[in-house]
């Protein structure tokens, strides 16, 4: 006997009891997509509604979940929220999609959107959700898009979707975009209030419903907005804002030589104006949001985007130019005698039979995800110039990425390299013997190394941070400490 339910959308407009309902479970949750981001959230959803059920395609991370155990690492409170919400009955797990939606009255889709290999929205995930929910909506259900979608998709693709695989009136069911501001390793931070929420609906009344639970569940504001293609907007724009704006980074940072100037010392000293916030350059720009979020606008609209496009641009081939700066450094290097090592063999002069060291093949720091990762653009172009690669990595295998694997304590004992390259900076990195290594050309891709007391010899892209302004009166800016690696999980421009 299923237990009586609380719609959402439609019907009398009584706030006060579907606020009630919603708190005390009497509208069930199903949140599809239990990852980096889904986990997190249906374990919030679960703290402020108590009946949730979490859907995934994937066994083991079900198998997990209804173990009372999180399958996301690195995600402060995560593990506790997960095995209290189990235990207590308030979160379930299951990859019966079709089911939890029959049971459900609030449907949250979070699944990965990505790109096809033509550059093209890939919706392919948010359409195989969509035939779960259709299979057991009921008049007066919402559903909430949270994955990162092309504007116009919720308006144009999901609700005539749902509309047409239930069988039910467009109208008697809401829809609404209610996008995922978080990052990871902030997730629960973020979603329980961190930044206000963005809530959009295809109608008046889906707004109004998805405003009302991101209101009990969010400690901050909830932005309502005109409709689901302006919230679509807003996170697309947070992240071609962000795109292109490392890649003006990028592009500051190649004139570090010509100007003989630290670019990051320049960047650093323009951030301290609110009306600046130059991004932090790099070898690439990765994840599964970043390099794909300019695809969704560019693929909605005919408006000349010239900008967003040369981003991008910019940023797939900062890979590319890392390694070119390295074998331009390579071929510089060999004419100061300490460069030749302890058998007074010079470094190659060139990437070709170099063996060169790549450190850090997830998109960021901490971070056990490699999708669109600088570091793979890096091993392919070392291999293209003829290079032997080796990859250092304690979250995944650099053998999965065609680069022969080496832990961080076995570079001592291990065969000597001509070259290293610094691609993403991870905690265990601190732990590299630098000064008991063979001299080499070392690439610091982020700025974060200080080696300045051993024989090797350093390049860094965008020129090295140990250029520090001066301030003669006024506040001094916060001493940025250089000698050590691990800046900030997410880069921002001031390296804070
Ligand atoms: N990762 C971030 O920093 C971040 C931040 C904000 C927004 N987002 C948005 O959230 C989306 C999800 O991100 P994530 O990091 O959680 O992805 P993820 O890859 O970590 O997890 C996706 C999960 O969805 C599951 N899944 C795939 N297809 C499914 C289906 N048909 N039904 C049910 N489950 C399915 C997978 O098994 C996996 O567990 C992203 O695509 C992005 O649009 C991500
Ligand atoms: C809600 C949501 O979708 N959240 C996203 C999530 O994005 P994310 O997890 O994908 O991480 P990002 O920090 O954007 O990094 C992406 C790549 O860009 C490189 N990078 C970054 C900054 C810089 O100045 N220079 C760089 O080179 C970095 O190394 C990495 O490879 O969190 C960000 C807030 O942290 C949000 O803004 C972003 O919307």
């Amino acid at each position: 006997m299923s237990r009586a339910t609380t719609a959402l959308y439609g019907g009398p407009d009584d706030e006060p009891a579907r606020r009630r309902a919603l708190t005390n479970g009497s509208v069930p949750v199903a949140v599809y997509g239990l990852g980096k981001m889904g986990l997190p959230l249906a374990a919030v959803f679960a703290e402020g509604t108590g009946a949730v059920t979490g859907v995934d395609i994937d066994p083991a991370v079900v198998e997990s979940v209804n173990g009372g155990r999180s399958h996301v690492g690195g995600e402060p409170g995560l593990d506790d929220l997960v095995a209290e919400q189990v235990s207590r009955g308030r979160l379930r797990a299951t990859t019966d999609g079709a089911a939890a939606a029959s049971e459900a009255r609030v449907h949250v889709i979070i699944v990965p959107t990505l790109i096809t290999d033509d550059d093209e929205p890939d919706l392919s995930t948010i359409e195989a959700v969509l035939e779960d929910v259709a299979s057991g909506l009921e008049p007066g259900d919402l559903v909430i898009a949270e994955s990162t979608l092309p504007p116009g998709t919720c308006r144009d693709v999901i609700a005539p979707h749902l509309a047409e695989r239930s069988g039910l009136e467009s109208g008697s069911f809401g829809v609404a975009f209610c996008p995922e501001r978080t990052a990871s390793g902030t997730a629960l931070r973020d979603i329980r209030g961190q930044y206000p929420k963005v809530v959009g609906g295809v109608d008046e009344a889906s707004g109004r419903a998805a405003a009302l639970v991101y209101d009990e569940l969010s400690a901050n504001a909830v932005h309502l907005v005109s409709d689901a293609t302006t919230a679509e907007a807003v996170k697309v724009f947070e992240g071609v804002y962000r795109d292109v704006n490392i890649a003006l980074a990028n592009q500051l940072a190649g004139t570090a030589d010509d100007l003989g100037i630290s670019v990051r010392e320049a960047i650093e000293t323009a951030n301290h104006i609110p009306m600046c916030h130059l991004h932090d350059p790099g070898p690439g720009v990765g994840g599964h949001c970043i390099p794909y979020y300019p695809h969704f606008l560019l693929a909605q609209t005919e408006a000349p985007l010239s900008m967003v496009e040369l981003g991008r641009e910019v940023n797939r081939e900062m890979p590319a130019r890392t390694v070119s700066m390295l074998e331009a450094a390579l071929n510089d290097s060999g004419t100061d005698e300490s460069e030749r090592d302890s058998h007074g063999e010079e470094p190659a002069g060139s990437l070709e039979d170099a063996t060169v060291l790549v450190f850090g093949f997830t998109y960021r720091p901490g971070v056990e995800e490699t999708r669109a990762s600088p570091a793979i653009g890096v091993v392919e172009s070392l291999r293209e110039r003829g290079a032997e690669v080796w990859g250092c990595d304690p979250l995944v295998n650099p053998a999965d990425f065609g680069a022969r694997s080496i832990d961080v304590e076995d570079l001592v004992s291990g065969p000597t390299f001509d070259a290293a390259i610094l691609v993403t900076p991870q905690d265990a990195f601190e732990r590299i013997p630098w000064a008991d290594l063979e001299p080499m050309v070392v690439l610091d891709g982020r700025d974060v190394l200080s080696l300045s007391n051993t024989d090797h010899r350093v390049v860094t892209l965008g020129g090295a941070r140990d250029g520090r302004p001066t301030v003669i009166d006024g506040d001094v800016p916060t001493e940025t400490d250089t000698s050590t690696i691990g800046r900030p999980a997410t880069f921002d421009a001031t390296g804070r």
